[in-house]
């Protein structure tokens, strides 16, 4: 296995505290690794530190197979990133903004400014100055800026914050392509699980500066139970009957108006029908999956890792 990332009992202590706690994190090459943890978990002291903006207390990083260093600028210029809000000058427009990234990268290919605004769909911009741009405009000129001299690794702090709906999608689906037409290897952190869930191959998520967990969307989605939900303010005698009269056993009274059935042998129809012939009231009864969501706020509260 080739891998573009490893990190090896990554720590970070500011002022006394420790922030980033021996994370040992592994993103193999060519794949979207999505990044995942409550506010002040880590996620961005850890982009930082991978990138060289902060050093590591402790620990090791390995970046395209060579340790990282302080003298590691080489290796920099083969990754695109945004981290943190993003900071332009404001007073210049999109393309010239662009131009000079690409003279401070040391990247003379003007073709690729045109090639990068227009995959992230940023059209009739050349009059604007950035000061005048909204936020997610902003956001779509940052990814321009990570993707413009076409790295090989691109880590991506938050990149669809202040997008609506549409440029979520745009930026979802530019993700996944220069992932599985280009070989780029992403690492994301979003607050929108249902975004990553959509993109990701590969999950870590970290809770108080530890990596809780690493895993597969493949695991994940195998995992994935699905169940019945019904809510009814007839718990007591819905439980009753499911298990007395319609045969079913497996299944979960979470309060006193929710109960999740996994047993699979009998359809919602023929639930919904034997509830109703025992004058159960039925608030809802729907089919359930249990997503990442779910994995993650297992995870997150405690459900599934001992602190
Ligand atoms: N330069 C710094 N000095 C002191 N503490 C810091 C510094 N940078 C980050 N921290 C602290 O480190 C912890 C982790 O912050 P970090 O920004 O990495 O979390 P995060 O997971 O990216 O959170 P969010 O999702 O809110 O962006 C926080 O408690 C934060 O206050």
């Amino acid at each position: 296995m080739t891998y573009i990332l490893k990190t090896n009992n990554l720590t970070k202590v500011f002022d006394g505290v420790e922030v980033v706690s021996n994370v040992s994190m592994n993103i193999k090459k060519g794949e979207i690794y999505g990044f995942l943890g409550p506010n002040g978990a880590g996620k961005t002291t850890v982009m930082k530190l991978v990138t060289n903006l902060i050093k590591p207390t402790s620990g090791e990083i390995e970046i395209f197979g060579d340790k990282l260093t302080i003298k590691s600028y080489e290796v920099l210029k083969r990754m695109g990133t945004i981290i943190e809000t993003p900071v332009f000058y404001d007073r210049l427009t999109a393309r010239e903004n662009l131009e000079l990234h690409c003279d401070y990268m040391g990247f003379y290919n003007k073709v690729a400014i045109d090639e990068a605004l227009s995959l992230v769909n940023l059209i009739n911009i050349d009059e604007k100055n950035v000061k005048n741009f909204s936020l997610g405009m902003k956001q779509r000129l940052a990814i321009a800026r990570a993707i413009i001299t076409k790295p090989e690794f691109l880590i991506l702090d938050e990149p669809i914050n202040g997008l609506d709906p549409i440029g979520i999608k745009e930026m979802r689906d530019l993700f996944i392509m220069l992932s599985r037409e280009y070989g780029i290897s992403i690492l994301i952190s979003s607050h929108i699980l249902s975004e990553i869930e959509h993109i990701a191959d590969t999950i870590g998520v970290i809770k108080n500066g530890m990596l809780k967990r690493e895993v597969s969307m493949e695991t994940i989605r195998k995992n994935n139970t699905e169940y019945i939900e019904i809510i009814t303010s007839d718990c007591d005698k819905a439980a009753f009957v499911l298990d007395n009269r319609i045969n079913i056993s497996n299944f979960k009274v979470l309060d006193n108006r929710t109960i999740r059935i996994y047993d699979t042998h009998k359809t919602q129809n023929e639930i919904t029908k034997s509830l109703i012939l025992h004058d159960i009231a039925i608030d809802s009864i729907n089919k359930q999956q249990s997503s990442l969501e779910e994995y993650f706020l297992d995870i997150i509260n405690g459900g599934m890792i001992n602190e």
